[in-house]
């Protein structure tokens, strides 16, 4: 697989801009207090940066939303992201954050910008490091999920991915953004657990589909903070049977109240409240392996509030 990625590097790969690392300037005596002054920028032909504990990547990708129908802009969802995450007061001494830069997907290539994203996954995590990928469309879960296989080989990587949708589409013809879980438990056994499922946005056919393959789902309307106590008992048998857990994020899984900004909006998903309260518990287990905030399309937000919730996300995940 690497030789072949190798071959597309130039294309795929953009180096971090340090335009979008901006935001208010503070005195000299007042220090860093902010996010861009603290992220520190790392060309990927530099390799990686020893001892960071967070690596960010931009998955600047639609072309899996277009080929799956839904409307478009997704591939400015990573630069809208971290321009609000660079505006955000930092409260992590002793953290070390760095950007990447992008995986591109040069015109329709898209799977040219998954097997990328694998690579740069793969080592970061060989490292140590945590992926924060940034996408772009959810087809960002089959690359990310590439490079996290290759890099715990033997291990038990079960998958949570907070979802309105299953994306456990067939793949006919070429993959999208609603087929990367079935691409993922197609190639072999993998644990994904979806919260979140509306099921007025998934046909039967897809019900069907989960159940074939023992996905395990919580539905939108019990992703209540009234009803954690449930979730908690779900994650805890879901964290006791793995050894890593990969973190999906689909923001259109929220309540379109606060995140209009997504490919697919609906108003009856989650809250911040929920998410975060799980992410904590999720965090705090110590098993996270690496993450992904999907979807994000800045043409449709509000205000920024997509874009500020999806940052605030990324500070929930540094904090722990
Ligand atoms: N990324 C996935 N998209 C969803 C929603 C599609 C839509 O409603 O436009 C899916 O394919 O099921
Ligand atoms: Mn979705
Ligand atoms: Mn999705």
């Amino acid at each position: 697989m690497e030789k072949w990625i190798v071959d597309h590097v130039a294309d795929a790969y953009r180096a971090p801009d340090p335009e979008v690392w901006t935001g208010r300037t503070t005195t000299p005596e007042q220090g860093a207090q902010y996010w861009y002054q603290n992220v520190q920028l790392r060309n990927w032909s530099e390799g990686l940066l020893p001892g960071a504990g967070f690596g960010i990547i931009g998955y600047v990708c639609e072309e899996g939303v277009r080929r799956n129908q839904g409307r478009l802009g997704a591939a400015a969802g990573a630069k809208s992201v971290r321009e609000r995450i660079a505006r955000m007061a930092w409260h992590h001494a002793e953290k070390t954050v760095v950007d990447y830069g992008d995986v591109v997907c040069v015109g329709e290539e898209l799977e040219n910008a998954q097997m990328q994203l694998a690579l740069m996954v793969l080592h970061q995590i060989e490292a140590g490091q945590v992926p924060i990928v940034l996408g772009g469309g959810h087809d960002v879960a089959y690359g990310h999920f590439c490079g996290i296989r290759a890099a715990t080989e033997g291990k038990n990587v079960g998958i949570i991915n907070f979802d309105a949708h299953f994306d456990l589409r067939p793949v006919t013809g070429e993959p999208n953004s609603g087929t990367p879980f079935n691409q993922i438990l197609d190639e072999g056994l993998v644990d994904y657990l979806v919260l979140g499922i509306q099921q007025q946005a998934n046909t039967a056919e897809l019900f069907t589909i989960a159940e074939d393959y023992g996905v395990e789902y919580v539905l939108a309307q019990h992703c209540r903070t009234y009803q954690l106590p449930t979730i908690i008992h779900t994650l805890e048998r879901f964290l006791d049977r793995n050894d890593h857990v990969y973190l999906s994020i689909d923001l259109d899984g929220f309540s379109s109240a606060y995140a209009p900004g997504v490919s697919a909006p609906s108003p009856y998903g989650f809250s911040p409240a929920f998410v975060m309260a799980v992410l904590e518990y999720l965090l705090a287990s110590g098993k996270v392996i690496s993450v992904d905030l999907a979807e994000m399309n800045p043409v449709f937000d509000v205000d920024g509030s997509t874009a500020r919730l999806a940052a605030g996300l990324v500070d929930v995940i540094l904090r722990g």
